[in-house]
């Protein structure tokens, strides 16, 4: 007999469409009998860590999450699912790939209709989170991300669509495996995992999104915050509006480091253009080029990083990995 934990955390995979046509947290999760659903037998654990729609999410109740499957492997879990919003299931699950060093399969879901409405996927999904968490090949995989039948490495998930349960996609790689009727397939390996244990969540990285005309307001505005490090989302492969690079060369004088990605939705940001903002300068300013994270888990790595080192050369390797 297997054993699995499941913990709910929230987001719609637990919520209902009320009269008025407002979807809200209700007071059930989806399958709570999964008895006679899998070809072998399993024991599962439920429990439920927290119940919050995923924009209220924070960094301090992801390792709340982190501690909760670290006890549920240590009382002989073979297997962990998380359901969790969608909205920032993507900063979790990564959140999770960086602090957790497991071995047993660890597997986010969720849904994009509500328990009560017309196709709600929460059951189809968690149903496929518990097959993966089943399978040992899952267990060296870093954090998996499985929804609509697809297996998404935490590192390169995000979710691309406001509403259709296609959402979860990985732009760079695809995703690394499928669920179907028959079983669970890898079809490729994760190639590299970072690790950071952390036992604080102190860190204020701040995201900003570069757009035509951005000038100096901005960071100018910020400079009165407490700021332990910047991610940028910038231009095409890496470039910023001119007007920003004063500013952007005080705030690294200042010490506060400054990763950047490209607001675009697939590639790598790099040190292409050697105009005025462009990659080159921006590197020789000592600007850190990360190698195809979106920003929102550039902003976790960086949190998560800054909480172990404040080493230049260090911080930028672990962004060139
Ligand atoms: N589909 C969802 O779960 C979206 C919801 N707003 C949440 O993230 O909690």
């Amino acid at each position: 007999m297997r054993k699995i934990h499941i913990i709910h955390t929230g987001g719609t995979i637990s919520m209902e469409e009320d009269q008025r046509g407002a979807v809200k947290p209700g007071d059930k999760h989806p399958l709570s009998d999964l008895s006679g659903l899998f070809d072998i037998e399993i024991d599962v654990q439920i429990s439920e860590i927290f119940r919050l729609p995923s924009p209220h999410v924070t960094l301090a109740h992801m390792r709340q999450l982190a501690q909760g499957i670290e006890e549920a492997i240590q009382n002989g879990a073979e297997g962990v699912v998380v359901t969790h919003g969608t909205d920032t299931l993507e900063e979790t699950a990564y959140f999770l790939d960086l602090v957790l060093q497991q071995n047993v399969p660890i597997v986010l879901t969720g849904a994009m209709r509500s328990n009560n409405e017309l196709g709600a996927d929460g059951p189809h999904n968690l149903f496929s989170a518990v097959e993966v968490a089943l399978c040992k090949e899952a267990g060296d995989k870093g954090v998996l991300v499985v929804m609509n039948d697809e297996i998404h490495t935490a590192a390169n998930v995000t979710k691309t669509h406001t509403s259709n349960v296609a959402t979860f996609q990985s732009p760079q790689y695809g995703p690394i495996g499928i669920v179907t009727k028959r079983g669970v397939n890898f079809h490729h390996a994760p190639t590299s995992h970072d690790h950071f244990p952390i036992t604080e969540t102190k860190k204020n990285v701040i995201l900003l999104k570069a757009y035509a005309g951005m000038d100096e307001q901005i960071f100018q505005a910020l400079s009165s915050l407490k700021i332990d490090g910047l991610v940028i989302e910038a231009l095409g492969q890496g470039n910023m509006p001119p007007q920003t690079v004063p500013q952007l060369q005080k705030y690294i004088e200042k010490g506060i480091p400054i990763v950047l990605v490209s607001r675009c939705f697939n590639g790598i940001a790099q040190d292409v253009y050697g105009y005025e903002g462009g990659g080159r300068m921006l590197k020789e300013l000592g600007i850190i080029f990360s190698n195809g994270l979106n920003g929102q888990k550039a902003r976790i790595k960086l949190a998560l990083a800054l909480e172990t080192t404040s080493n230049h050369e260090v911080l930028s390797q672990y962004f060139t990995q």
